[in-house]
């Protein structure tokens, strides 16, 4: 599958070092806002030997739909922030290229064009792309049904310059019917990114947590992401889509 990124920071970076060290994959090219690195490999950048062409490209030499005319993908992988959609959704769509957001917050014009964009193309989106902390919403959603009377508190910890409340516990906060103004977070240092619900019963306490202990695990999200919608139809996709199946009791 040959993969696009958007968005080369501190995350990208570490998803982009995963990716060229998957077989199943092929990195052709990272597309930047600014000239930085334009022209730059990424594997000797990063310095991993793969024959990936990871390319870095630049939106101020080359437009999107000229840059996949002239190297296409299957998949676009977004870790950039709120207006890199803007950039690339209209023309992936438009040739059926796959859209893997990772962007933690959208405003609801951001989700408004996800949906547009998935009458014609597979949309996938999640504010957190690990498998753990999706298992770990699956798992106390299950123990509130159980238990809807216990006490429950979601903290959030990342590093210090992380802005808002993390975009994982508000879905935790709206998955379990919490206000969101309730989630406790910390920032500090170089936190990768911890989640916690803590359930609180009489006598006994439950803490689910999820811990990533460094942006890789966010590469290998991605990757799971990947394989799971390669064979999708059109339309917006969740975690929780990909998981479902899984939690069924009948054995296949
Ligand atoms: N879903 C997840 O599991 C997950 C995990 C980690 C980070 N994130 C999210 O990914 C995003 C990036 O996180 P980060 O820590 O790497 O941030 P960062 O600031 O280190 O990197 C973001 C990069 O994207 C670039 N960028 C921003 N807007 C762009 C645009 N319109 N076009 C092209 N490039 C653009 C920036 O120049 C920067 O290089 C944030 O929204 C973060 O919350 C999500
Ligand atoms: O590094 C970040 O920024 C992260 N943001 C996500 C969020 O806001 O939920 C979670 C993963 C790391």
């Amino acid at each position: 599958m040959k993969i696009g990124l958007l968005g080369f920071g501190k995350t990208g970076k570490a998803v982009a070092a995963v990716i060229l060290q998957n077989k199943e994959f092929s990195l052709e090219w990272v597309y930047r806002r600014t000239p930085h690195l334009e022209g730059r490999n990424v594997p000797e950048f990063l310095g991993i030997e793969s024959d990936h062409p990871g390319r870095v490209y630049s939106a101020e030499t080359i437009g999107m739909s000229a840059l996949l005319a002239q190297h296409p993908v299957d998949l676009i992988i977004d870790f950039s922030s709120e207006t890199g959609i803007y950039t690339y959704g209209e023309a992936a769509a438009e040739l059926g290229v796959k859209i893997i957001s990772a962007v933690s917050h959208y405003s609801e014009n951001e989700k408004e064009l996800l949906k547009k964009l998935a009458e014609k193309t597979v949309v996938f989106w999640s504010p957190n792309i690990t498998l753990g902390v999706n298992y770990l919403l699956f798992a106390a959603q299950f123990l509130k049904k159980i238990a809807p009377w216990v006490d429950i508190e979601i903290n959030e910890e990342h590093f210090k310059e992380k802005v808002g409340t993390s975009g994982t516990a508000v879905k935790l906060a709206k998955a379990l019917e919490l206000p969101e103004e309730e989630i406790n977070s910390v920032r500090a240092g170089g936190i990768v990114g911890k989640h916690e619900v803590i359930f609180g019963f009489p006598f006994q306490t439950v803490r689910l947590i999820h811990e990533s202990i460094s942006r890789e695990a966010f590469g290998n999200g991605v990757v799971f992401v990947a394989q799971n919608i390669k064979d999708r139809a059109a339309g917006l996709y969740k975690f929780e889509d990909i998981l479902l199946p899984y939690f069924s009791t009948e054995q296949n």
